[in-house]
C-alpha cells in the first residue's frame, strides 16, 4: 500500500455518527477541520513523553485563533486512573470549557482512553478528536469509542462509550516510540490476524524481525489492515452487544495479568499471553486445530512478544477474570477460535481444561 492518504470510515449506521481514521503523513493540516468552527477553546491531553509534541500543537492551534488548554498527562497507565480524571476535569472547568469546545487526546492507548473518557464525561459528553503515536492506539484504542480508565479492582472498570469525531494516524510519530512499546501494539495487530484477517498474519511472517520496527516493508499495509477489522466490528456493534466481544481475543487472561501486575505491564504485552492462553484453551476444548494454536507460539515469539506468565499465579487470575466484562453472573466466558479467522464464545468452560491451558502458559 502506497503512503498516501488513506481513509477510512467508522460508523455510521445503527444511528451512529459516522467518522474517518486517516493513516498518512503530515496529517495535522487536517485537525481544524475536525475541530470546526464552532470551538472557541481545545484542550490538548498529551502524556509526558509527547511534551514537545503537545507544545508544538498548542502553538499551532493558538496560531489559528483557539483558546488552548495543555492538559499534560502521567505516561502509560499511570494516566489511566480517576485522579488524572479529576485533574483534566479540574482544568477544563478552570478554563471554561462548554459543550462547543473540543477536546484533543495525542498519545498512546493509555492516553486517548482517558482524553475520551473526559470527553465522554464533561459536560456530559463533548466533542474530541484522537491523534494515536502508538502502533497499539492507531490499530485499536483510538478507534470505536471505547473510553475508561482503571481501578485497583480491575482493568478499564470504569467508562463510557464515546466515539471521537475523527482520528488521525500520523505514521511518523511511530519513528520516537521505543521497540518495546512498538512490539507490544504488535500484539493488537496479531490479534487481528487471528480474529479475521489473516493476511496481517502472513505479512509479518514474511519478515518478523522488520515487522518489529516503523521502518518495516508492511508498516502502513498492517496499521491499515488492522484498522479495517476494528471499523468493521465496531461499525456493526458500537455498544458490544454481541460481535464486539470478537475483539476482547487474549483479554480475559491479559487483563487480569495486567491487574496482577499493577498495570505495570504493557497492555499488549498481558494480550499476547492471554492470546497464547486462548489458543491453548480452544485446542483443549477441541474446537482449535493444532497448526493454528501452534501459530500463536511462533508468531507472537517471532516478533518478541512473550507467551509465559507465573504458574503460580493462576488462582488470583481466575478470581479477577470472573469479573472480566464478558461475565454473565458467575458464567466465565471466552473467546476462542473455531479456525483461522473464525473467533466465538466458549461459555464456562470445564475449570480443569482452564487450568490445563494455563498450565501451557504457566512457568
Ligand atoms: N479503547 C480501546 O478500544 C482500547 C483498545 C486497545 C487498548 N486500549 C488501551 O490502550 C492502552 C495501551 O496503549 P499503548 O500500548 O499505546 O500504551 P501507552 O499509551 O501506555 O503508551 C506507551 C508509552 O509510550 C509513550 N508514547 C506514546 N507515543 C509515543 C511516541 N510516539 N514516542 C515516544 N513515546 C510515546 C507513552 O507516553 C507511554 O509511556 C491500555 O490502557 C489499553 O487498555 C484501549
Ligand atoms: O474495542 C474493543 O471492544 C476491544 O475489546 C479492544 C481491546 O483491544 C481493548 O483492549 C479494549 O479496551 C478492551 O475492552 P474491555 O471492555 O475488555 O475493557
Ligand atoms: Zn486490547
Amino acid at each position: 500500500m502506497s503512503e498516501a492518504v488513506t481513509r477510512i470510515q467508522v460508523g455510521g449506521t445503527a444511528g451512529t455518527d459516522p467518522y474517518e481514521v486517516l493513516v498518512g503523513r503530515q496529517l495535522l493540516g487536517e485537525l481544524g477541520g475536525l475541530i470546526g468552527e464552532k470551538a472557541q477553546r481545545v484542550a490538548i491531553v498529551h502524556p509526558e513523553a509527547l511534551a514537545e509534541t503537545g507544545d508544538a500543537l498548542r502553538a499551532d492551534l493558538a496560531e489559528q485563533g483557539y483558546e488552548v488548554v495543555a492538559v499534560q498527562v502521567p505516561n502509560a497507565e499511570e494516566a489511566k486512573t480517576a485522579e488524572v480524571a479529576a485533574y483534566c476535569w479540574k482544568a477544563l472547568g478552570q478554563s471554561g470549557f462548554t459543550r462547543t469546545d473540543v477536546i484533543v487526546g495525542v498519545g498512546g492507548g493509555a492516553t486517548t482512553d482517558l482524553a475520551g473518557f473526559v470527553a465522554a464525561t464533561w459536560l456530559r459528553g463533548v466533542r474530541w478528536i484522537a491523534i494515536p503515536t502508538t502502533v497499539l492506539a492507531m490499530v485499536d484504542a483510538a478507534v470505536g469509542g471505547k473510553t475508561g480508565i482503571n481501578t485497583a479492582e480491575g482493568k478499564n472498570l470504569v467508562g463510557a462509550f464515546h466515539p471521537p469525531a475523527g482520528v488521525l494516524c500520523d505514521l511518523a510519530a511511530l519513528d520516537s516510540l521505543p521497540v518495546n512499546d512498538y512490539v507490544s501494539g504488535l500484539a493488537e495487530v496479531i490479534k487481528a490476524g487471528f480474529i479475521a484477517d489473516p493476511v496481517i498474519l502472513d505479512l509479518i511472517e514474511s519478515d518478523a524481525e522488520a515487522a518489529r520496527t516503523p521502518a518495516g516493508p508492511h508498516t502502513a499495509e498492517l496499521i491499515e489492515r488492522s484498522i479495517r477489522v476494528k471499523a468493521d466490528v465496531v461499525s456493526s456493534d458500537l455498544k458490544e452487544s454481541g460481535l464486539r466481544e470478537i475483539l476482547n481475543y487474549g483479554h480475559t487472561l491479559g487483563h487480569a495479568i495486567e491487574k496482577n501486575e499493577r498495570y505495570k505491564w504493557r497492555h499488549g504485552a498481558a494480550v499476547s499471553v492471554g492470546m497464547h492462553f486462548a489458543a491453548e484453551l480452544g485446542r483443549l476444548a477441541g474446537r482449535l486445530d493444532d497448526a493454528t494454536a501452534d501459530r500463536h507460539r511462533t508468531i507472537l515469539e517471532a516478533v518478541g512478544l512473550p507467551l509465559h506468565y507465573r504458574h503460580d499465579q493462576w488462582p488470583k487470575l481466575l478470581e479477577t477474570m470472573k469479573v472480566d466484562k464478558k461475565s454473565r453472573g458467575n458464567l466465565l466466558r471466552f473467546i476462542v477460535l473455531d479456525g483461522l479467522a473464525k473467533p466465538t464464545v466458549l461459555e464456562g468452560p470445564d475449570p480443569a481444561v482452564l487450568l490445563a491451558a494455563y498450565g501451557e502458559v504457566g512457568q
